[in-house]
Order: structure tokens, then sequence, then C-alpha cells
């Protein structure tokens, strides 16, 4: 009997017949260029953005600055350029799944003249967005809803002041209150009361953002942060390549053997997915940073890990498919907050490595993973990039395996799957960041 046809919207992930010897070209950051787009419309004049990311992130966020009134355009290949313009509703933003998009605008959107109505996916629906609306109304915006869909009555200024917060279920609270802050007549204070913030790198880059265009921000108490408010300065940057995206092509010089390189990979960032170095160290691999980027060798044996994933929860997925095919158990700790992802991260694993074969227990805030021997079968998302690419990793391994809905990479890389290709055939010609 023939097999069934493949979904137009499955794919059939490449298996890895031999060592691999690819350079990658990973496009630029998610989170920096939607911290970007957002500073620079909220900044005093133009700004440029060098190799920003296009993808359904960072699109969603630059037509609802758009909708908003800033200027967007491309002044060549490379650059956008923002201009600047009061904010102004009514308006309808699309936050697609987009954690940042979702986040980062309400405070924005408060500071312009009209109503601004957000909606997302379905799946958005469900994700955390109480403390930022809550913070929102105490600081005098009216707000109504709790989640998406919900509306923000701008009357085009904020009076700023200190506002208390739980953020221990997502940091984009939070960065979200710091991002707009300057622009209130008060500035804003953030304190957080709770559990551990996650992902705290992701504030840090907020705050480095921030102060690089101007702003002055006091971080020096745990679980404070001030914004005073002042001009923002324009911005003339050149995007990092993202370095989150960047680890399931690192993680395949384990998996097949051989060498990934990543050039332009930066020597200092905030980003948090450049701890993905010392975690490909930890479980076998001989990792080196030099003039010409980033290098990756593996000889196929992935190790074990105990690993607190806390403030990089981006890069579970890929490490928790690694450690399904690794020398013995690992345990992956710290990501509780995984559950409001794009998905719940931790149920989808458990569910899509059991069903390859693993032996996967959730915990309260994490995930065991004992491997055992893999079957092909399919892949599911749950329209879930790290999910998709999580699934290429282990193909690599798994001949058959099927990568259902791989189209939900185009959240934060829309060129995987050519990019994959073509680092399985040994060279990246065809990356462009
Ligand atoms: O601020 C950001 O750019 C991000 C913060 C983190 O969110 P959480 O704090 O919700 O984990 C991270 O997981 C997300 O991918 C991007
Ligand atoms: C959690 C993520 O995204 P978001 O910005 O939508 O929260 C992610 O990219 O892993």
């Amino acid at each position: 009997m023939s097999n069934p046809p493949l979904d137009p919207h499955d794919w059939q992930a490449p298996h890895a017949a031999g060592p691999i010897d690819a350079d990658i070209t990973v496009p630029g950051s998610k989170s920096l260029t939607n911290r970007y787009l957002v500073l620079a419309a909220l900044a005093a004049d133009t700004s440029r953005l060098r190799l920003p990311l296009e993808s359904r992130d960072t699109l969603l966020m630059a037509d609802a600055l758009r909708a908003l009134g800033t200027r967007i355009a491309h002044e060549d290949a490379e650059t956008l350029r923002i201009d600047p313009a009061p904010l102004q509703g009514p308006a309808q933003i699309d936050c697609g799944l987009a954690g940042t998009v979702m986040r980062f605008l309400p405070p924005v959107a408060a500071l312009a003249r009209g109503r601004v109505h957000f909606d997302g996916d379905e799946g958005a629906r469900r994700r955390p967005m109480g403390p930022v609306l809550d913070a929102l109304r105490a600081l005098g915006v009216p707000v109504e809803g709790d989640g998406l869909p919900f509306s923000i009555e701008g009357s085009g200024r904020v009076a700023g002041g200190t506002v208390h917060l739980d953020a221990s279920g997502s940091s984009q609270f939070v960065s979200a209150l710091l991002l707009a802050g300057a622009r209130y007549d008060d500035g804003v204070t953030v304190v957080h009361d709770g559990k551990p913030v996650p992902s705290l790198p992701h504030i840090e880059m907020t705050v480095e953002v921030l102060r690089d265009a101007g702003v002055i921000v006091d971080d020096s108490d745990a679980n404070q942060w001030r914004v005073e408010p002042s001009e923002i300065f324009a911005l003339d940057v050149d995007v990092e390549p993202d370095l989150s995206n960047a680890a399931p092509f690192l993680a395949a010089a384990l998996v097949a053997g051989g060498e990934v390189r990543v050039p332009a990979w930066p020597h200092t960032t905030t980003q948090a997915g450049d701890q993905i170095r010392d975690i490909l160290d930890m479980m076998g691999a001989e990792v080196r940073l030099d003039r010409d980027g980033l290098s990756v060798r593996g000889d196929g044996q992935i190790g074990s890990l105990d690993v607190d994933l806390h403030d990089v929860g981006e890069l579970t997925p890929v490490i928790a498919a690694l450690a399904a095919m690794a020398d013995a158990p690992s345990h992956l700790h710290g990501i509780a907050h995984l559950r409001g992802h794009e998905t719940d991260r931790l149920a989808a694993l458990a569910t899509e490595l059991s069903r390859l074969g693993s032996e996967v227990t959730e915990t309260d805030d994490g995930l065991i993973v004992r491997p055992r021997a893999l079957s092909p079968d399919v892949f599911h998302t749950y329209a879930d990039h790290r999910m998709a690419m999580a699934g290429a990793v282990l193909g690599l391994r798994v001949p058959g395996l099927v990568v259902q809905d791989i189209g939900t990479v185009a959240k934060t890389l829309p060129t995987f799957t050519t990019l994959w290709d073509s680092m399985l055939r040994g060279a990246d010609r065809v990356g462009t960041r």
C-alpha cells in the first residue's frame, strides 16, 4: 500500500545522510527589530534600521505602528526608514500570535488620541495580558477587556507614575511599559511583585536599547525599573542576527556531526539566545567564537544535561529535541512560563516527543526527557514556530518524520526551510538576512 499523500502544509523533514559543513547567515533578531520599531515610532526624528527581521511578527508590528500614524518604508533593500508622527486612533491592530505586538503596543496606544482595538489569532487570545492592561488602568488609561480582544481609549497623553505588577508570566509586561514610559509625563516606575521574572535578559535588552536612544533608566534595584520622562533620540542601527533562530542550525551539527558556522555572531549582546553556546558545549559540542563568527562542531554524540532555562525559554523546543537523542536522561527546568507562550510548550513537547517514542515527564516547571529509539510520525506544531524547528532537528535522525504546518516558521524565520535545505547541501548560497 502506498503512503497517504502529504497535506500541502506538511513537510517531510530532511534526513542527514552524513556530516554537515555549512555557513548559515541568520536573519535579524525579532526581539531587537520589534523594540527598535517601537522606539523609532516614539522618537523625535527619522530612524533607520539596517537588516531588520522581516517575518510575520515584525511585519505585524510595522503594520500596527502604521495604523497609528507612523510612516515606515524601505529606503533600500536592507534599510527601513521610520518617520514618527503624532499617534492617532481610531485603529485596529492585528497582533497575530506575536507576544511583542500584543504586549508592547498597548502602552504605545495609550499615547494615541482615539480608540485602538487589538485582536489576534485564536491562540493569541489564550496568552496572558492581564498584568500589562491592569498596569495601564492603574496609570489612568481607559482599557476595555482583560485579554485579546481589548480596546484602549487614548487621550493623547499618559500621566505616568509608579505601577506594581506580577511579571512572573512574562518579562514582556515589564518591557512594554519601559519602552513607552519615557513619553509619559512623569515617566514610569515598574515594580514587580511575585515569583521570579522569566527571560530577564530580554528586560536588559529593553533597558539597553532605551539607553542607546538617550533615555535614562535606573535598573539598580532588583525587580524595579525607573524610566525618566524624556525625548527618545532617533535610531540608526544594524540589527544583530537572531541567535535563538540560529539554534536549530547549530544543533544540527551535534545531531548529524560536522560543523555549522554562523557569521556575524555578536561578541557582546543582550540576546538571551547567546546562551546556546554554553548549552551546546555542555551537550558535547566544540564551540568557537572568533572574528569570523560562531562555529559549532559535533560528532553525532549528544550529551544529556540538567539546565535551568528560565532566562532563555525560547531555546527549549530545540534543546528538548536534542535531549530526546542524547545518551542519557535530561532535565529542563525553570520554564513554567512556557505554558503561556505560542502554545503550552511543555505539553506540546511532551506529547510530540512521546509520539515519536521518547519517555517524557512534564513537571511543574519543566520536562524530564528520557531518550528512547525514535520512529517516524507526524510532529504537530501547534502554530508554534519553535516546535516546527524542533521537528526539523529530530528529522535529521528520524527518516520519514513529517513536520505538520511547517509554514508556522514564518512567525520569525520565513526562510527556514530554504536555509535548512542549503545547510544540508553543505552551503548557504541562498541564505538571506
Ligand atoms: O521581549 C521579548 O522580545 C521576548 C521575551 C520573552 O518572552 P517571555 O518573557 O514571555 O518568555 C521571549 O520568550 C520572547 O520570545 C521574546
Ligand atoms: C515566546 C516567543 O515569542 P513571543 O514574542 O510571541 O512571546 C518565541 O519566539 O519563542
